[in-house]
């Protein structure tokens, strides 16, 4: 753990330099962040980024805030979906391109499944630095720093890559500025329209792999077709609302970029509509969770297995006091193998508040394995087990369950095991481009948006 802390203040003196208490973060202890080797250089970039334009509107997140809130209600589905860790490297328009279109593919998909609106965000254009394990890496007799994502180092096995940069801070910067630029062209230029994007779900269908989804492919297309018939005008239809959002990692990104909103004086953190909270620094009495607190963006919060109604409540506390509808998002990864011990008590003990947040499952983050060929990998079946599990224990708790989170990426790369393509251990040799952890490609993200529209008709 890095401790950043600054000379202690009292608290009067805070309270009169800081009056929304935007720095009291910096009195507590904090995890997962870099050891810069020059503060200097630390403070003249965050100097800068103080001064460059927001990336989001605070009116954007507001308007994402009411989605949520419309999900927390049963009303809507949420689908949050990209890269684990995004590259400079790969920020290019094809990538990015890719990524967009298997959201949307997606997004069709869970729309017809649901019979609801569909909210999609994409783990984009900011998402650049990872929590790690461990804070160093050993290669035979070699120990470097960890690489925890471009924004901080950069991941060849060198010293000179490995160690932290300030730099890439505002190259980060400019990355999602660019990334978010596109995004937005491409879900307001035409496109996102359904029925293209519903074409590519029929091609896909046909693949003899994917057979399976023949039925609701087609039957998504004779609702498509009907829509057309009723005169239902599909140039209107053709831009759709994308949000981004990214783990809330790096406070030398997100407190420069987090600004007092003009139009009610309140603090955005502009780098993003959405920001969740890890699993590795949601502690209650630290920095991240303090920080975030003090802001108006809808926030998520990761939840492992092992948290406890008490932690949950706490978090409840602290993020969301005033009961908010769609301030707070839970997102639960607690693995195929426990959530369905660890996830209903949590639903029984939400139940007895008079809280509201949004639940929804990463069925990623819980299913980690290494295989025998040294690979970090995720088996298909466990990620589509553990969503399973989630609807099973919201439709015994009676709750809604409200939108996935996936690891994701449009490319047709070999990082988790199965699917319909049937990826084994020899073949994630092929083409595994991750730097931290794997990701599903378009065709198995398209399998299970399939599969998670059978369980929400089911629902
Ligand atoms: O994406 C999540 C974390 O950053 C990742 O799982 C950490 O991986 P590690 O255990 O290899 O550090
Ligand atoms: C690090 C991540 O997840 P978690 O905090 O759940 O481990 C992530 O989503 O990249």
């Amino acid at each position: 753990m890095t401790d950043i802390t600054n000379v202690p203040l009292d608290q009067d003196t805070l309270e009169t330099i800081d009056p929304l208490g935007l720095d009291a973060w910096r009195e507590l202890p904090i995890r997962q962040q870099p050891n810069w080797p020059d503060a200097d250089a630390v403070r003249r970039v965050t100097d800068e980024l103080s001064g460059l334009p927001p990336l989001v509107f605070a009116g954007e997140v507001d308007r994402l805030r009411d989605r949520i809130a419309q999900a927390a209600a049963g009303d809507a589905f949420v689908l949050q979906g990209g890269d684990c860790a995004e590259t400079f490297e790969g920020a290019t328009a094809d990538k990015i391109r890719a990524r967009v279109r298997t959201i949307l593919q997606m997004a069709v998909v869970l729309t017809y499944g649901a019979s609801l609106p569909v909210i999609k965000m994409g783990r984009m254009a900011g998402q650049f630095a990872k929590p790690r394990s461990k804070d160093t890496e050993t290669r035979g007799d070699e120990t470097l720093d960890a690489y925890r994502g471009d924004i901080v180092n950069g991941f060849d096995f060198t010293s000179e890559s490995r160690t932290p940069d300030p730099q890439r801070i505002l190259r980060g910067y400019h990355m999602a500025a660019s990334t978010l630029n596109l995004v937005r062209g491409f879900t307001t230029g035409g496109f996102a329209d359904l029925r293209e994007v519903h074409d590519w779900n029929r091609g896909f269908a046909r693949n003899p792999a994917m057979a399976r989804y023949e039925a609701l492919a087609a039957e998504i297309d004779r609702a498509v077709r009907f829509m057309e018939a009723c005169g239902a005008d599909f140039h209107a239809l053709r831009d759709v609302e994308f949000y981004v959002g990214h783990e809330g990692l790096l406070m030398d990104y997100e407190r420069p970029l987090t600004r007092i909103d003009s139009r009610t004086a309140t603090p955005y953190d502009t780098s993003a509509h959405f920001i969740w909270i890890g699993e590795r620094t949601r502690d209650l009495d630290e920095a991240h969770v303090e920080f975030f607190s003090r802001i108006r963006n809808p926030i998520g919060v990761k939840l492992g297995p092992s948290t406890t109604p008490e932690t949950m409540r706490g978090l409840i506390e602290k993020l969301d006091p005033e009961r908010e509808p769609g301030r707070l998002t839970f997102i639960t990864r607690m693995g195929a193998g426990k959530i369905r011990e660890a996830l209903p008590p949590l639903l029984e003990a939400i139940k007895q508040t008079d809280a509201t947040p949004l639940w929804i499952t990463d069925p990623m983050h819980g299913n980690g394995i290494t295989t025998p060929n040294g690979y970090k990998s995720r088996r298909f079946d466990d990620v589509v087990d553990e969503v399973k599990g989630f609807f099973e224990a919201h439709r015994a708790a009676g709750t809604h369950p409200g939108g996935i989170h996936i690891e994701l990426t449009g490319d047709d790369v070999t990082e988790c095991l199965g699917g319909a393509e049937e990826i084994d251990e020899a073949a994630l040799e092929t083409r595994y481009e991750s730097l931290c952890d794997p990701r599903l490609n378009h065709m198995q993200s398209l399998e299970l948006a399939f599969l998670v529209a059978e369980q929400l008709r089911g629902s």
